[in-house]
């Protein structure tokens, strides 16, 4: 089906216990196009950036599921983090990664999985110094001390 002509779909079964919600179509995402102020063709799932819906913030602890296809030679420089688990999963071309930890660059390609944990605070930098587009998922879970209600 195109991604287009999808329709939401929510199903509800065997009462409060199983609850499956299946979202689908581009027109459920918000698209940001790769430009000089921006290095990807971006899909946001939840609200990220200038793209806010107070009910669209998160599911459970998924805070962010950004689709990113970023341009040749282009890519997020180097800025911080802290309190979040990230994940970066490659879907196709190359990425450069480098962050304050390790002081390590480190290039992921297709399949590869990436996690950083920022804690007290990382800097780090995801750079597709490549002549193909990168395309790549970057998530960001929340840790428990940040959740509500959470002791820890
Ligand atoms: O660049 C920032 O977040 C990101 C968003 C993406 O879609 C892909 C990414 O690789 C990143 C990243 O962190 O590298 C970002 C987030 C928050 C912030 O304060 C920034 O200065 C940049």
């Amino acid at each position: 089906m195109p991604y287009h002509t999808c329709i939401k779909q929510t199903l509800r079964i065997n009462g409060p216990w199983l609850v499956i919600l299946v979202k689908k179509g581009a027109e459920l995402l918000h698209y940001l196009p790769a430009s000089e102020y921006h290095p990807a063709n971006t899909y946001f799932h939840f609200s990220f950036a200038n793209y806010y819906d107070p009910d669209n913030m998160h599911y459970g602890v998924l805070r962010v599921v950004n689709d990113d296809d970023v341009k040749p030679h282009s890519g997020f420089d180097r800025h911080p983090h802290k309190d979040m688990e990230i994940v970066s999963y490659l879907v196709k071309g190359n990425l450069t990664h480098w962050d304050s930890a390790t002081q390590v660059e480190d290039v992921l390609s297709r399949g590869h999985v990436q996690t950083v944990t920022a804690g007290n605070g990382v800097w780090h930098s995801e750079l597709n110094n490549h002549d193909e587009w990168c395309r790549f998922l970057q998530i960001w879970i929340l840790p428990p001390k940040t959740r509500p209600g959470s002791a820890v």
